[in-house]
């Protein structure tokens, strides 16, 4: 198993976050997690990462469990992209230095950059297309270009997990389909995606599982195709809805118009 969460149960005061969460990935998965605004899908992921700890449960990551090992070594392992990791990042620094920094456990570097760093950083960058850019401060790529810089990164450390919290989020569509398409080819690597997003489209082939959050506990989880249909869908969104698949990937139709009087 790659990943296995057991019980997992957060409080916050009087608030239960997490109710009670079991989800298994093993390897050659890759998943994607739906659920309403607050249902708990960023604090799973934070859990994942080491990042927040539950009241009671346990995680195992990679055959590691968290409070049993050292947190950093196990996070060396994993690729996480984010909205609040966009924001950490340094505007100014040239495109390869943000991407070379993903090597390492820092955001900047206060040292000489290893030659062969450089080289791994540069071919990331062409692959994900974006070896023009190279020498420009961050801050002049466009959104889109920034998530690619962000994926090169996290890719830099060969992690054996990947995980994104909404990484299309305010993208245009061809910037969205790029990406996506970037992701896609990950399939070749021996990477395990898991994958949070508000948007069924984005479900592309290369997902085989989807987790739906509902108010801190999992409500449905298994392949895809169980998953993604009309019934388990109306119900996580509370919201009449159908599903359509084209071209491998499922699109959402609301089935009852939030725009209509009475
Ligand atoms: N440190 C905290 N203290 C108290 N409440 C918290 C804390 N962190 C998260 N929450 C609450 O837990 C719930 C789940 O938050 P989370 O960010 O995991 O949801 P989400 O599914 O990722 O939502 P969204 O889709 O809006 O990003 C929310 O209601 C949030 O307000």
């Amino acid at each position: 198993m790659l990943i296995q969460l057991k019980d997992l149960i957060l409080q916050r005061e009087a608030r239960t976050i997490l109710g009670g969460v079991n989800l298994s990935i093993a390897e050659g998965e890759h998943w994607v997690i739906l659920g309403r605004n607050g249902s708990g899908k960023t604090t799973l992921l934070e859990m994942m990462t080491g990042y927040m700890f539950p009241t009671s449960g346990t995680i195992d990551l990679l055959g590691n469990r968290y409070g049993e090992c050292d947190v950093r070594e196990v996070r060396k392992q994993i690729g996480y992209i984010s909205q609040s990791m966009v924001e950490k990042l340094t505007l100014r620094d040239p495109v390869w230095e943000v991407v070379a920094t993903g090597e390492y456990a820092f955001l900047r570097f206060y040292q000489e950059i290893d030659p062969a760093v450089r080289e791994k950083a540069l071919a990331l960058l062409n692959e994900v297309g974006l070896a023009h850019t190279a020498e420009q401060p961050l801050g002049t790529l466009s959104q889109g270009e920034r998530k690619k810089v962000l994926l090169a990164r996290a890719l830099m450390s060969d992690p054996r997990i990947l995980i994104m919290d909404e990484p299309c989020a305010g993208l245009d569509l061809y910037e969205r389909e790029k990406l996506l398409a970037d992701l896609g080819r990950l399939s070749e690597r021996d990477i395990a995606v898991i994958y949070v997003t508000h948007h069924m489209e984005e479900i592309i082939s290369m997902f085989t599982h989807v987790a739906i959050v509902r108010e801190g506990v999992i409500a449905s989880a298994g392949p895809k195709r169980d998953v993604l249909t009309d019934e388990i869908l109306s119900r996580a969104y509370d919201w009449p809805v159908a599903v359509e698949w084209s071209h491998g990937r499922p699109w959402i139709r609301a089935t009852a118009s939030g725009g209509e009087q009475g």
